[in-house]
């Protein structure tokens, strides 16, 4: 599956046959580089994850790695692993991962992320923020000066009155007069609305997307705010959380590390 971007995408710079090729890099890169035998795995979601994923079943497959124990982040990735023999386990008999590897739909230069686009955000970071390493995995198109304007802030409520929990979300301090909240209609691995009613993720909850037209001057107090209101599951800011990211470009690929 692919969600829509409302900035510009790589594809439009590249072709698409590349753009995916370099998923696959980076999704790869990410496996050889930082998944050893016996380790507790989490797996992302998304195009650029998809790959991760693969890599693994592969390396399962032909014994370079053994002994791994995998956590999905959605019901998509449990089944892509389920369908490549991967062993998996949950949080409830794992709570202490040794590394999570996952796309992001924006990367800011303190490597903050945005994630969500996919609707996959609370299983990622529940998961994630349990990692001794997160490795993030994304093409260049991903990188942005501040996060908010090129792609909007996910937000997953639940549905009762949701209407309400939305304006309570649009009256924060951090989003009033700011953003504009948008129930995700239709899928929720999609954040442009292609239905007529409410996106659903795999946790039977609710999405609303927040527009922002300017970057988010401070993305951590802005999510301790989103977190704070009643009726509020998760966000996709993910801040603080990253180890490295991998990005992809025309040029190749490089590495950042968190300071
Ligand atoms: O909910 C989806 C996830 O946060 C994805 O990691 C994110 O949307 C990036 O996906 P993709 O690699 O397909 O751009």
């Amino acid at each position: 599956f692919t969600h829509i971007h409302s900035r510009p995408t790589f594809s439009t710079r590249i072709m698409a046959t590349s753009q995916e090729e370099l998923k696959k890099l980076v999704g790869y890169k990410a496996v050889d580089d930082y998944v050893k035998s016996g380790m507790v795995v989490g797996l992302g979601t998304g195009s650029t994850a998809y790959y991760a994923v693969e890599r693994v079943g592969e390396k399962l497959k032909s014994g370079e790695l053994k002994d791994i124990l995998a956590i999905p982040t959605s019901v998509r990735t449990k089944e892509q692993a389920e369908s490549l023999g991967i062993p998996l386990v949950t949080l409830d008999t794992h709570s202490k991962l040794d590394v999570a590897i996952d796309g992001a739909d924006e990367v800011d230069p303190e490597l903050n992320l945005t994630k969500g686009g996919g609707g996959a955000l609370f299983r990622e970071k529940i998961v994630e923020v349990c990692a001794d390493k997160f490795i993030v995995i994304v093409d260049e198109s991903k990188l942005c000066d501040g996060l908010g304007p090129g792609f909007p802030i996910p937000v997953e409520i639940v549905p009762f009155c949701h209407e309400h929990t939305m304006r309570m979300i649009g009256d924060l301090p951090s989003c009033k007069g700011k953003c504009k909240p948008v129930l995700r209609l239709g899928s929720a691995a999609n954040n442009k609305a292609d239905g007529d009613e409410p996106a659903v993720t795999d946790n039977g909850n609710y999405i609303v997307d927040l527009h922002f037209e300017e970057p988010i001057k401070d993305p951590m107090t802005m999510g301790k705010e989103i977190k704070n209101v009643v009726g509020v599951v998760e966000h996709g800011l993910f801040c603080g959380m990253s180890t490295a990211v991998i990005i992809a470009g025309s040029d190749g690929i490089s590495v950042k590390e968190a300071k």
